[in-house]
């Protein structure tokens, strides 16, 4: 592999931050609509909701199954459970690993056929292959073992090797988190690195959360368009480093659960607009 891989850090992520300003309004600073959680894993969906309601987004849509939505409503009273316009999804956090769409939940077919950028977490990859629209996966390295064999490569290689042969932005998660785009889709490859500040982060549900902050910070730069895959892989790096910034602050006082992370995220964002432009 030939590729420079580079830290991905809080100057590049302050970049791809985007601060509403006073023209703005809950629509135009991004709608984001989620399909996650289930009967077996209804707390997935709350977490993620809670990362995005925290990472500054016009509006979180829950469109997913009854029981994660009540608890999701409850946490985030904010969360608005009525379908209409959306800029970005996500997908898959703590559902089932299906072969296909589940015809119950119509705006899961919505987010893997439409023209907006979708992140598919967990349960979501299972249905990849019929995710038509633009796409960002989150796999920890069993995940992406199931998709993508290893086959004795380094991680940087594999994670290249799996975004050319599924088409799609890869998150291979870990203590050193990769993200790579396809190489033709981009004319070049982008493969860059974020390395977690706190090894405390590799707890249940944590993964959750990333998915929820990644998926916010794409809809906030989708609204009446569609970011390359190069542009995705700059924001999904830029949504792992803030990940890792809130567990950080969350960590300060020692072990944290992932719901902490998440209620961290919006001071991740005020350290990086601030630091990071230094
Ligand atoms: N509160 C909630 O609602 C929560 C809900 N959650 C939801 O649970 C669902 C299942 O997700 P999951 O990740 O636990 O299970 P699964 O996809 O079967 O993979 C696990 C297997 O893969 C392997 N493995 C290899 N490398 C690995 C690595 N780096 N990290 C982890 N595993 C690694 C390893 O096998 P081994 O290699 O050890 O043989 C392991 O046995 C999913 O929908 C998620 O959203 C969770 O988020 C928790 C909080
Ligand atoms: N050793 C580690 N140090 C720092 N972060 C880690 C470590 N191991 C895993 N993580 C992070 O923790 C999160 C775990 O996600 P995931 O495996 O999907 O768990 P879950 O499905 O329970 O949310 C990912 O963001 C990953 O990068």
């Amino acid at each position: 592999m030939t590729e420079q891989i580079r830290e991905w850090g809080a100057a590049d992520a302050a970049r791809h931050i985007r601060v509403p300003g006073p023209q703005d309004n809950k629509y135009s600073h991004g709608v984001l609509g989620v399909v996650t959680g289930s009967e077996k894993y209804p707390g997935a969906a709350v977490l993620g909701v809670e990362a995005a309601h925290r990472t500054g987004i016009g509006m979180v849509r829950f469109l997913g199954e009854k029981a994660p939505a009540g608890l999701a409503l409850a946490r985030r009273p904010e969360t608005v459970t009525v379908s209409g316009a959306v800029d970005a999804w996500i997908v898959g956090s703590g559902m089932e690993s299906t072969p296909g769409l589940n015809p119950e939940l119509p705006a899961l077919a919505h987010a893997a056929l439409g023209l907006q950028p979708v992140v598919v977490d967990a349960g979501g990859l299972g249905f990849l292959g019929h995710v038509s629209a633009p796409a960002i996966i989150t796999p920890h390295e069993g995940e992406l073992e199931r998709l993508v064999p290893r086959n004795g490569s380094t991680r940087e290689e594999w994670v290249a090797s799996a975004a050319d042969q599924l088409g799609v932005v890869v998150v291979l998660k870990g203590h050193e988190t990769l993200v790579a785009t396809p190489e033709e889709a981009t004319g070049g490859r982008f493969l860059v690195k974020v390395t977690s500040p706190t090894a405390w982060l590799a707890t249940a549900g944590t993964g959750d959360v990333l998915a929820g902050i990644i998926a916010a910070v794409v809809a906030t730069h989708s609204v009446k368009r569609v970011p390359s895959l190069h542009e995705l892989a700059e924001l999904a790096a830029t949504g792992v480093f803030l990940h890792g910034k809130a567990a950080e602050l969350a960590g300060e006082d020692g072990p944290f659960p992932a719901l902490d992370v998440a209620e961290s995220v919006g001071r991740a964002v005020a350290w990086v607009l601030s630091e990071g432009k230094h």
